[in-house]
């Protein structure tokens, strides 16, 4: 088992920085890449599992630590699993408020019950860059799109998405509960175990 302190997180997104030390707790300390460069590597995975390892690779090799790395992404059922590893980049690199745009309008008029749509997030741990048995972790979180934005919180399609189990959108969860539930948290959940830290 390894015995881990200090993780880089190999993302340049404050969000998963935030939501994913507070799943790890204190007893792991996570650093963002962006310490020690600015430059995202390009994604040219066809997984969430590749883009993971290939970012979890990059930020062990220029950090010299293990490193952590988070791919995820929405697939919407309507729109045959799209946007997908591909929902950073749905509306070209514009952000958040211009993907989501671009959602509402490719299910406008589709109704609520062909509305289905999955958060995945997929971790990667690497003990170094070269290693040749990355730990994959992987969460999954059932939902559906609203017809409009709303909440505050999160980041992302959080205010798209809306939590059957609790009848708010992601984004009107409080930062708490969306650690308890979310496709990033079941994730962490395995990971946790993995590391032997539960
Ligand atoms: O809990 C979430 N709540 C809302 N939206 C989310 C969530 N989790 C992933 N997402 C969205 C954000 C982004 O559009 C895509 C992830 O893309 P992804 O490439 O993995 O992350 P990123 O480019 O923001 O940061 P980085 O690659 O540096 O880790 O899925
Ligand atoms: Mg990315």
């Amino acid at each position: 088992m390894m015995n881990i302190k200090q993780l880089v997180l190999a993302s340049h997104n404050a969000g998963k920085l935030k939501e994913l030390q507070a799943m790890l707790g204190d007893s792991v300390q996570l650093r963002s890449i962006g310490e020690w460069s600015k430059v995202e590597p390009e994604e040219t995975g066809l997984s969430f599992v590749e883009n993971a390892i290939l970012k979890a690779r990059n930020a062990a090799r220029i950090s010299g630590l293990p490193a952590l790395a988070d791919d995820s992404g929405l697939a919407v059922d309507f729109l045959g699993g799209a946007p997908g590893i591909y929902s950073a980049r749905y509306a070209d690199g514009k952000g958040d408020a211009a993907n989501n745009a671009k959602l509402l309008d490719a299910l406008k008029d589709v109704p609520e019950a062909e509305r289905g749509a999955q958060f995945v997030c997929v971790l990667a741990l690497v003990r170094h860059a070269d290693d040749p048995l990355p730990i994959l972790c992987e969460g999954l979180w059932h939902g559906r799109i609203l017809t409009a934005a709303s909440g505050e919180h999160g980041f992302g399609y959080d205010p798209l998405f809306w939590v059957p189990e609790r009848n708010v959108s992601s984004a009107e969860l409080s930062p708490a509960d969306k650690n308890q539930i979310s496709h990033r948290a079941r994730a962490m959940v395995l990971l946790r175990q993995r590391l032997g830290l539960q």
